[in-house]
């Protein structure tokens, strides 16, 4: 056994592969592959690698309006690297045999902390649109957010798999029809509503500004309202969802909101120990930590950076989760250590979606859920509740050395 081992390294040493290989020529770039004649494979092996199969099968529009942030974006480029400032501090010597990355959201079991967060259109990225993400979140065993925008309707997704699936509301002019898409996310089986706070007006995506971003149609909406926007300038969309929202809604509101449904309430987009407070005191079952993508307020902080003072100002009464630049399983791992229950992604499923459809979706989960199970294998941590504080250090931690 040994010698055949022994005489299969010889045989790779004869061919000097190591020291003539074409990979070593080939230009590295984060994000991109290179097979062995050096040109970029269409076969990715991490999650950033969607995006740039995204951009090529995407029309230009539809690509920017997915991959864009507000303004400057200096907040979307903080949202990752923001995570790469944080370094983890494994353990040793424990029993890793066994990697169990299972827990629960709100007593729904779930196959590891990673939820798809809720996003518009995915029709954009194929005809099937959320039928698809659907179905790949069902295979992964975990729970969808199906976004308010989508372009297929509650009732479709419903009906087309068997994930458990959260519904997020947008409180619009019409109070009304807020309420009836409450309960018709009640009535086809959603087991959350996720009121997104952090939206009053659209933000100002400058990519979608330039292209004049067009439209779709909420499909939700079908039926129940029309909306007509005039603008031959700038972003329709933003016109569009503008004249659609309720801008003065107010913490009150939450009230409101609880008044019509008996289905747990969580609110996303809290930045702030005072509105996780407030979030608390107004009753829901849980926050989600998110700038939107940083699609909203440039200069927003990177989620991860405010994730435990959010955790610390809750004190374990209600369920802290965490969206916004999570692209690998180590940053699952830090949000985990940090307080989070489990973190969303939203950008990596759209693209791929769109690079390759359900199926992409699929592999952009089992990747992060990959990553994750070696993370926690490395740092010692056999299950999710052994991920601890202990196990990260952030840039506001002293040294040990400045002891
Ligand atoms: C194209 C796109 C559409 C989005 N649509 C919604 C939406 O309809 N409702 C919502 O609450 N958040 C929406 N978001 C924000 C996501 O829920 C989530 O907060 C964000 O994408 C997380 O950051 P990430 O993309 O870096 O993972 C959207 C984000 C993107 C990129
Ligand atoms: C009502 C149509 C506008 C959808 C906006 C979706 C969204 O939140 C985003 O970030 O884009």
């Amino acid at each position: 056994m040994l010698h055949a081992f022994i005489s299969k390294i010889s045989v790779v040493n004869n061919l000097n592969f190591l020291t003539h290989s074409p990979l070593k020529a080939a230009p590295s770039s984060l994000g991109q592959n290179y097979n062995i004649k050096g040109k970029m494979s269409s076969e990715p092996v991490n999650v950033n690698d969607f995006k740039e199969l995204a951009r090529n099968a995407l029309p230009k529009i539809y690509y920017d309006y997915y991959a864009g942030g507000a303004e400057d974006e200096h907040t979307l480029r903080e949202n990752i690297q923001a995570f790469h400032r944080i370094t983890i501090r494994p353990r040793v010597l424990v029993d890793v045999s066994q990697i169990d990355m299972s827990t629960t959201i709100l007593g729904y079991p779930i196959s590891a902390p990673i939820l798809l967060a809720p996003t518009s259109a995915h029709k954009l990225a194929i005809p099937e649109g959320e039928l698809a993400t659907a179905r790949a979140a069902a295979a992964a065993n975990t729970i969808m957010i199906l976004s308010y925008s989508s372009t297929c309707s509650m009732e479709e997704v419903a009906s087309s798999c068997n994930a458990v699936r959260f519904f997020q509301l947008h409180i619009s002019k019409r109070r009304d029809i807020s309420a009836l898409l409450v309960q018709r996310a009640e009535r086809f089986g959603y087991k959350a509503i996720v009121l997104t706070a952090d939206t009053p007006r659209l933000g100002r995506r400058e990519a979608d500004i330039r292209n004049k971003m067009i439209g779709f149609p909420v499909k939700n909406l079908e039926g129940l309202m029309s909306i007509d926007v005039e603008s031959d300038q700038g972003s329709k969309l933003e016109a569009y969802y503008n004249e659609l929202l309720d801008a003065s809604i107010r913490w009150e509101d939450i009230g409101w909101l609880r008044s019509i449904t008996n289905l747990p309430i969580l609110i996303k987009g809290i930045l702030t120990h005072e509105d996780a407070t407030k979030a608390v005191e107004a009753g829901v079952d849980g926050i989600i930590v998110s700038n939107h993508g940083a699609r909203q307020l440039d200069f927003a902080p990177a989620t991860v950076s405010v994730l435990e003072e959010v955790v610390d100002a809750v004190k374990g009464k209600v369920a802290v989760l965490l969206d916004g630049g999570v692209r690998r399983g180590t940053d699952v791992f830090k949000a985990v250590a940090l307080g989070a229950q489990a973190v969303l992604i939203g950008r990596p499923v759209l693209f791929g979606l769109a690079a390759k459809g359900e199926g992409g979706v699929r592999t952009v989960l089992e990747m992060l859920k990959n990553e994750l199970e070696i993370s926690m294998a490395l740092s010692g941590c056999p299950c999710i509740k052994d991920i601890t504080r202990s196990h990260v250090r952030t840039p506001y931690d002293k040294l040990p050395s400045m002891l």
